[in-house]
């Protein structure tokens, strides 16, 4: 028995650096939950540059702007390295890449720069804001960040633009950890202080007395991979650690051993505080004067995250006001900090020029990280570490390549079966499984791409699909069907329903004449067509369709078939459908190669043929 049901989709979780900062918006009848681990996300998109290495999968695309099918230098992508990366993962561009390191360029230079780029690779110190996508006038596919914060990034920006963003998210977690713990000791113990006061000639024994970390109260603000290592580490030196963070897992915590609190809890009662999340509008000046005058008397804070996070001129004045003891600074919010910063000049405080990352052993894998993510996008493979797009775990992928060419070509046929193209803004999209939990995002992606393609000058990959549908003012809503079943094949079919259009083939109406109507289904991993309107078919979808509504009487196929060998238009296969015998039937040709219009209107002049359509896919 079918039933019907909005799709159930399992999303994996975000990154948890990225969770609060996507901005890919879904159409409003469709609910996502993330469930799936999230180290095995992935995340395709259409940059289509020549492919000779992995055999990863990819997915159909059309081929970007500057895509080439050669491997000589000059049609090489070109990625711009704009950020001192370690070498190993500049020899992993060259391989693939022209390879152009310019560091420390003004943002004129860069904007200048970035037309002739298709990637773009960066730290922390390059802003890539609106202007950057803007001057890149759509050649940019992808931004790598070689880290993990992707605040110097304007996400929505590249969204809209189309352009992917990827980030390396694990290399550097150790380092900035092990950081976090340097400044943490260095801190209680005054060794950049006292280290100063040596060099200048001095000798204060008494002035330079710590206090000790053994036994005392650490929360750790933000428990995702770096906070998790701060804690561990923290464990090993004997502290107490709490923390705070609303996406945590619990079961990680249990592991380490750490309590998970509320806010409130952690600055209220802790003796040092450690800042470990992304900034993010919810995270901005998080520590603020409200949150200093919670905490307790003495309290010192660590912080390797982001200097936005705290309200540096409130933090300044808990320095003078004796709440806060001491903070240790790796960042800032304006880097490098003017030279009269009060907190880098501050006795209180010890600072450092953002080197959590900083370890040769993490600038090379980092390196490495983001050179696979940047060249793999580049190849319209996989990515693992997209920020700025809904992402789709390799095997989910693997299993619905076929349906996603399916996808893409339904929404191309049935946006040609319009009337020029007008009109389309409601679109139904039909899913007939026996899963109950089918992910629909790459596949609903496809068909916002087959559907807006044709009809307008935009590139449309899974990165852009929805905003560019809701910026169209397309409406895609989806149902599933589900079956019973063996699960075993993802989906049984699609069905693509484009409402309130006038129609250039009347017979691709369903039956109330609403809507245009296609259907298709996946069989030996090929795309067929399998329902045009009423009418059943079985066509698969390569080449170009001739679709030819008649009356049904033999010697109809012969004629159409005579007529395209005189004008020497190859067949592929042909196909009638018919809703009872001598009524009417629908014919769908598939032709190598797109016929003159003179052959189409010799077959359109054909008697008891009706109506007649040709379509590219
Ligand atoms: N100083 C440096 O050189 C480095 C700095 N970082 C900074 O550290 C941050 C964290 O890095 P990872 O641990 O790798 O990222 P992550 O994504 O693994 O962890 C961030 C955690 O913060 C949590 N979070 C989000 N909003 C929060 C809130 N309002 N309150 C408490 N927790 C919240 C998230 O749920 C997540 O668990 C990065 O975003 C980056 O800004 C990272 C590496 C090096
Ligand atoms: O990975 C991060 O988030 C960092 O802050 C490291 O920044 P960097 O690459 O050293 O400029």
């Amino acid at each position: 028995m079918a039933s019907l049901k909005t799709p159930s989709l399992k999303t994996p979780p975000l990154s948890l650096s990225s969770k609060s900062l996507l901005r890919c918006s879904f159409p409003n009848n469709i609910r996502f939950s993330r469930s799936q681990p999230q180290s095995h996300r992935f995340l395709i998109v259409n940059a289509a540059a020549p492919g000779s290495f992995s055999k990863k999968p990819t997915i159909p695309t059309v081929p970007s702007p500057t895509s080439s099918s050669s491997g000589s230098s000059s049609k090489k992508p070109t990625v711009l390295v704009a950020e001192k990366l370690g070498e190993a993962g500049l020899a992993l561009l060259r391989h693939h890449a022209n390879v152009d390191c310019s560091y420390n360029l003004s943002p004129e230079e860069l904007r200048v720069k970035i037309a002739h780029c298709d990637a773009l690779i960066v730290r922390s110190a390059t802003k890539v804001n609106r202007a950057v996508f803007e001057s890149s006038g759509g050649r940019l596919k992808v931004v790598g960040r070689a880290g993990v914060g992707i605040d110097n990034v304007d996400l929505a920006a590249a969204t809209e633009h189309g352009c992917l963003v990827v980030n390396a998210p694990t290399a550097n977690t150790v380092a900035a950890a092990e950081h976090g713990i340097a400044l943490l000791t260095a801190m209680a113990r005054n060794v950049a202080q006292a280290d100063a006061s040596v060099k200048s000639g001095k000798w204060q024994r008494s002035k330079y007395v710590g206090v000790s970390l053994v036994g005392k109260r650490l929360a750790v603000l933000g428990f995702g991979k770096v906070g998790s290592e701060v804690a561990r580490r923290a464990k090993g030196l004997g502290m107490h650690v709490i923390a705070h963070d609303p996406y945590a897992p619990g079961d990680l915590a249990r592991v380490i051993g750490v309590e998970l609190v509320g806010l409130k809890e952690a600055i209220t009662t802790a003796d040092f505080i450690s800042l470990h999340m992304p900034l993010t509008p919810a995270t901005s000046k998080m520590l603020n004067a409200e949150a200093f005058s919670k905490m307790k008397k003495g309290v010192r804070i660590v912080n390797v995250a982001r200097g936005g996070v705290i309200d540096e001129d409130a933090l300044w004045r808990a320095l003078n006001g004796g709440i806060v003891a001491q903070a240790a600074l790796d960042v800032f919010t304006e880097e490098p900090p003017s030279k009269d910063n009060k907190l880098v000049h501050h006795e209180k405080v010890t600072v450092t020029p953002h080197l959590g990352a900083s370890t040769m052993e993490a600038q090379e894998g980092v390196a490495i990280e983001i050179a696979e993510a940047v060249v793999g996008a580049l190849k319209g493979e996989l990515a693992a570490t997209a920020v700025n797009a809904p992402m789709v775990p390799a095997e989910v992928l693997n299993e619905l390549k076929p349906y996603v060419e399916l996808a893409e070509k339904l929404g191309r046929l049935a946006v040609q079966l319009v009337s020029g193209g007008r009109g389309v803004k409601t679109v139904k999209v039909s899913y007939t499984s026996s899963r109950a939990d089918l992910d629909t995002r790459l596949l609903r992606a496809m068909i916002t791409k087959g559907i807006i393609e044709p009809i307008c000058n935009i590139y449309v990959n899974l990165v852009n699909a929805d905003y560019t549908a809701k910026q169209r003012g397309l409406r895609i809503t989806e149902e599933c069907i589900h079956l019973d079943g063996s699960p075993e094949c993802p989906l049984e079919s699609i069905k693509v329903q484009i409402a309130n259009v006038e129609s250039k083939f009347a017979s691709s109406k369903s039956e109330a004449g609403a809507e245009i109507k296609v259907e298709g289904r996946v069989k030996d991993k090929i795309p067929h067509l399998t329902k045009v309107g009423s009418f059943r078919m079985d066509v698969s979808l390569e080449g170009c369709i001739i679709l030819c509504r008649q009356v049904d009487q033999p010697g109809m196929i012969g004629k159409v078939g005579s007529i395209l060998g005189e004008e020497n238009v190859n067949v592929s296969f042909m196909s009638v459908g018919r809703i009872a015998p001598r009524t009417h039937a629908v014919m769908a040709i598939g032709v190598d190669e797109q016929p003159r219009k003179e052959s189409l209107k010799r077959i359109a002049d054909i008697p008891f043929i009706e109506d007649l359509v040709f379509l590219k896919l």
